[in-house]
């Protein structure tokens, strides 16, 4: 079934908009490709010095250009319980890549934040450039050119678009994302919050809370919330570089070890030596970065992706936009209530019928495009399955189910929980911005109330404790943005907000900076763009000035008299506390040149 003419549209014009980057994107990655096997180039001493750890019969097999050598980029360390499964992956593939007559090599390992570890502190200020980092980290393990193809292990939230920037980039090798799944499920994500909005009022003890957290957070496995990390399994398997059901399935069980398995023999096959060559740079296309969006909005994403989809689709040389996003979310359904979104977790999600089911009925509502290339091989409907373990310990795939196991979780394309998607663009005399409405009662879209400035995500926690956040307001929280201070999640204030909100006021975020994948009932316009360090007019506001968000429309105005508003001189802010500390002082320069958000806030692209 072709896709919904509006969808088609909006590709076209991605399509079109892209041209000056994409064929010049796609003469260096065939021109690449074209070179054979690419350790042919190679001198003895570096083929030497490639494969000396190697056993003499994979250095016989390297030796020659008929096997496969399967490149491993992996984002292993203890801090992220997301990828601390990865620690034994590496042995796991180089046992398929014996058994498919292959062999695998650790090309290099790549740095992790875990944002939930540096959430509220310092080093969340690295966290958004680490994933231009990790596209580098990655870079240089696969420059050794000794590869026929990759997979990259990573889950989080700027590892996986950092892994794609590399894999993109190195677009003439086939590439395999390979998942390490969800934590079972633990304290509901629900009651996690309400607690935390106790500690904040002073009903619980920390005593209380950390052990409300212990019981939310409790083992090996990804957060299972649906924020950043779970859009990007599902990115990933709705785009083709996952085998399909890899997404949701829990670490340390067989089926896992299966799709690992799997997964990395499947790698291996289609390498150019192979009769199913698929270069990473040819399979995702301007219709599998469009697909992506459509999972987004149907799954009601994390916002962080209006940054990271952008800058994956550019080292492709796709050009994707702000409006693309917020025009497709005009077309997409909500299919799924995952918290934020709702009370389920993403294991929940998956057994309500999971990635299969959520495509079978996107692709039967015409909402995405099939006929696109993927690890897997041909169109999407292959993903329209129910990953299972087959007697032989092998990944066996059944048809996804005909009806969703848990409507109020996962609903059918005929009747989806909104009509519409979950992320919006916002215009204005304030400049730009985007907001996550999935999440957000539909009473609470439109706001105007007075702006109370601030400069700091700790100034506005010490008014909530001297009492002053009264009243209804819209709070401007500035100097957030990537040329500021990193541009950092300010997820520590959906606590706050979510209290006063909760007492009956009418309360909004207005910032240059991020929030979490996991921030949701508050309504929040972010990523501003001018920052206002740029001189954006944000940096313009005034404590009282009357601001009016309206996520109906897409419009986000300060309603000042024009000329008087752009009369006024533009705050400045001391920053002088970010450029230290934590290791703030080594990303000065990605500061320096970072791009604006609407772009993807990357220094790899203007
Ligand atoms: O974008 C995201 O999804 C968040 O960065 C998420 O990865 C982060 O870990 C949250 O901070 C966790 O939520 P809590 O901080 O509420 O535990
Ligand atoms: S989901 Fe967030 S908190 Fe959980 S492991 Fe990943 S980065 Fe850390």
């Amino acid at each position: 079934m072709s896709a919904d003419k509006r969808i088609e549209a909006i590709t076209a014009r991605i399509v079109e908009r892209s041209k000056p980057h994409r064929q010049p994107y796609l003469d260096r990655v065939r021109a690449a490709a074209s070179k054979g096997v690419h350790r042919g180039v190679l001198s003895c001493g570096n083929l030497a010095h490639g494969f000396a750890v190697c056993s003499p019969a994979e250095k016989d097999a390297l030796a020659g250009d008929r096997v496969p050598n399967l490149g491993i980029i992996t984002s292993y360390n203890d801090m992220l319980s997301a990828h601390q499964p990865f620690e034994t992956y590496p042995a796991l593939i180089r046992e398929a890549a014996r058994e498919a007559g292959g062999v695998a090599q650790v090309a290099g390992g790549v740095p992790a934040m875990c944002d939930g570890v540096t959430q509220g502190q310092p080093g969340m200020e690295l966290s958004l450039f680490s994933r231009d980092l990790i596209a580098m980290a990655a870079g240089v393990g696969l420059s050794h050119n000794m590869f026929d193809s990759v997979v990259y292990l990573g889950v989080c939230d700027k590892i996986v678009p950092g892994l794609t920037i590399a894999a993109l980039t190195f677009g003439h090798l086939p590439a395999v994302f390979i998942p390490a799944g969800p934590m079972t499920s633990g304290l509901p994500n629900d009651e996690k919050a309400r607690v935390r909005q106790l500690y904040a009022e002073g009903k619980a003890g920390r005593a209380e809370l950390l052990e409300a957290e212990s019981k939310s957070y409790h083992g090996p496995g990804t957060c299972t919330f649906y924020g950043t990390a779970n859009s990007n399994q599902m990115l990933m398997e709705i785009m083709g570089f996952h085998m399909p059901g890899a997404s949701f399935i829990n670490p340390g069980t067989p089926l896992r070890d299966a799709l690992t398995k799997e997964a990395a023999k499947r790698a291996l096959a289609i390498t150019a030596q192979g009769n199913e060559f698929t270069p990473a740079g040819e399979m995702i296309d301007e219709r599998s970065i469009v697909n992506g969006v459509v999972g987004l909005h149907a799954t009601g994403g994390s916002t962080n992706h209006t940054l990271h989809l952008l800058a994956m689709a550019r080292a492709a040389g796709i050009v994707l936009t702000w409006k693309d996003i917020s025009d497709l979310s005009d077309v997409v359904p909500l299919l799924a209530r995952v918290y934020p979104n709702g009370l389920a977790d993403v294991n929940h999600f998956h057994a309500a019928g999971g990635m299969g089911f959520l495509i079978q009925e996107l692709l039967k509502g015409g909402m995405l495009h099939d006929d696109v290339r993927t690890v897997y091989g041909q169109g999407l409907q292959a993903y329209t399955i129910d990953p299972r373990l087959g007697e032989n310990g092998a990944v066996h795939r059944e048809p996804a189910p005909k009806v969703s196991h848990d409507p109020k979780v996962l609903a059918n394309i005929e009747t989806p929980f909104q009509p519409t998607g979950g992320l919006k663009m916002l215009t204005g005399n304030i400049g730009s911005a985007v907001i996550k409405i999935s999440a957000v009662k539909p009473e609470r879209h439109v706001i105007e109330a007075p702006a109370k400035v601030f400069h700091d995500q700790q100034e506005l926690n010490v008014a909530f404790k001297n009492g002053e956040l009264t009243g209804d307001f819209i709070a401007v929280v500035r100097f957030q943005g990537p040329k500021s201070n990193g541009m950092p999640e300010l997820h520590k204030l959906t606590t706050v907000l979510g209290i006063l909100q909760d007492r009956g006021q009418k309360v909004a975020l207005l910032t240059d900076g991020r929030m979490s994948g996991a921030s949701g009932k508050v309504p929040a316009a972010i990523h501003v763009t001018p920052e206002a360090v740029d001189n954006g007019p944000i940096g313009r506001i005034r404590n009282g000035d009357t601001i009016r968000l309206d996520a109906t429309h897409g419009t986000i105005e300060v309603l000042v008299d024009a000329a008087e508003f752009s009369a006024r001189p533009q705050a400045a802010a001391d920053l002088s506390g970010n450029e230290f500390g934590m290791g703030r002082e080594l990303f000065a320069p990605f500061r320096a040149i970072a791009g604006p958000a609407d772009h993807g806030a990357s220094v790899l692209f203007a």
